[in-house]
């Protein structure tokens, strides 16, 4: 038998997104997102699923607390719908959509549940976009203002603030690979994009600290780890080029006030420099108090000329997958922490993702998702690993509670620990939920 047991004191959490889950997208004053606008825009979310519903946990918040309260979880990772505190952006606060987050964050604390605060996750009010979104910088500004406004109203009950959720995917997967909202197929463009997105992360951090708060505030890019298919200098480079991708090109900018050389290049030869004006790396570089890092999945690469900016192929290794097509593979994270620990120095890290798309539904009232555990049970020893290798990891949460609408994939790709049935909004915690609530309980994993 041997057993993994973690540092006093390390959070377990489960993690969702306000878009996923909370549904009511015309209630209470909310305003329009891009993901209202995308999701009911024909031929961009399969099944022509949206997220006027998702799990209802607007109305169903206390429930899904509960839940979180029986899970044994002492960390909940949640996001803030900036359309309901300003529904045209900026402007007038909707005090009703400032009072459903007081509600909700009140039940949490007492339940004896942290709140964990992402301000962006992906959902930008529909009347920034109309002015350019994020490829206009007057929307950094706009994000300064709903930060502000969300730090002094939850002062002294959130203590744990992240600003950007996986920037690369609101910035190239939206703009360059149009997959996400809004959909747009521009290099250029996401280059811009992903500039703005910083510079908001930048001018958010420098309020937080000259309001004279206290708690912790960060970022939380996503990393996909990158194996070269050989031990040739062009098959690594193309793995350092898809890895700095998600994580270098957020994060070399925060700490090192500059954007990484290798992928700059690329970008350049490609017409897409990113626009960057005096002072901006100046704003962007404040310090945080942590990295949270969303893993899933790592790659194997190889050097493939002509083959798009990046001249390179993903290979099959023939590796387990889940049910959303992503390899399975545990050392990837393993290696992500270790790499971000020798770049990055002992700043702490919290996995603010990890989880399995495994699609299993009930049978007689329960939910057998045993590639779920399997797969968490590799990474949550990965994780240990990492630690025991001196890597500062200070907490994870599991992507995701519930199962919900996971963008462009609709509500067919299922995440949860908690099956929905969307149809009657019926909750059914899965085998993985058990498992899980062991690890969160004992804060340490048997494997006999
Ligand atoms: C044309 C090529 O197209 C490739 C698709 O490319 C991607 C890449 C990455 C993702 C992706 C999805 N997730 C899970 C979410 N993380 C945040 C939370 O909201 C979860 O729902 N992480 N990464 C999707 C699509």
């Amino acid at each position: 038998m041997t057993i993994y047991q973690f540092p006093k004191d390390f959070c377990w959490g489960t993690a969702t997104a306000a878009y996923q889950i909370e549904g009511a997208y015309a209630e209470d004053g909310r305003g329009l997102s891009i993901w209202d606008t995308f999701s009911h825009t024909p031929g961009k979310v399969k099944n022509g699923d949206n997220g006027d519903v998702a799990c209802d946990s607007y109305h169903r918040y206390k429930e899904d607390i509960a839940f979180m309260k029986e899970l044994g979880i002492t960390t909940y990772r949640f996001s803030v719908s900036w359309s309901r505190i300003f529904p045209n952006g900026r402007g007038v606060v909707n005090q009703a959509g400032l009072d459903f987050y007081h509600r909700f964050v009140d039940e949490l604390l007492s339940n004896g549940i942290e709140p964990f605060c992402t301000l962006y996750h992906w959902d930008l009010p529909q009347a920034l976009q109309d002015e350019g979104g994020w490829d206009n910088r007057n929307t950094a500004t706009a994000f300064k203002l709903y930060a502000e406004t969300m730090f002094k109203s939850f002062s002294g009950k959130i203590n744990k603030w992240i600003t950007l959720n996986e920037p690369w995917c609101s910035s190239f997967l939206s703009n360059y690979l149009g997959v996400h909202a809004p959909g747009y197929q521009d290099l250029k463009l996401a280059v811009d994009v992903a500039h703005h997105l910083l510079l908001a992360h930048g001018e958010a951090v420098r309020s937080y600290r000259e309001l004279g708060f206290n708690g912790e505030i960060g970022i939380a890019p996503n990393i996909t780890w990158a194996y070269p298919y050989t031990k040739s200098k062009e098959d690594q480079e193309v793995c350092f080029r898809a890895i700095e991708w998600t994580w270098d090109w957020f994060l070399d900018p925060i700490f090192f006030g500059k954007y990484p050389d290798g992928l700059l290049k690329t970008f350049e030869k490609a017409g897409a420099k990113p626009d960057v004006l005096p002072g901006d790396m100046d704003i962007i570089r404040q310090s945080i108090d942590f990295i949270g890092g969303n893993y899933y999945s790592a790659s194997v690469r190889r050097h493939a000329p002509g083959h798009g900016i990046f001249e390179e192929e993903d290979m099959n290794m023939g590796y387990e997958r889940t049910d959303i097509d992503w390899p399975m593979d545990a050392v990837g994270l393993y290696d992500s922490l270790r790499y971000t620990h020798d770049k990055y120095g002992d700043i702490p890290i919290y996995i603010t993702e990890n989880g399995a798309c495994i699609n299993d539904d009930p049978i007689n009232g329960k939910v057998h998702d045993t590639r779920r555990i399997n797969y968490l049970r590799q990474h949550i020893i990965a994780m240990h690993r990492a630690i025991a290798d001196g890597v500062p990891v200070k907490g994870y949460m599991e992507w995701s509670l519930l199962d919900n609408f996971e963008w462009a994939e609709g509500y067919g790709m299922r995440f949860g620990l908690i099956h929905v049935d969307f149809r009657t909004q019926k909750r059914t915690p899965k085998e993985s939920y058990y498992w899980y609530q062991k690890i969160a309980k004992n804060n340490f994993l048997v494997i006999d």
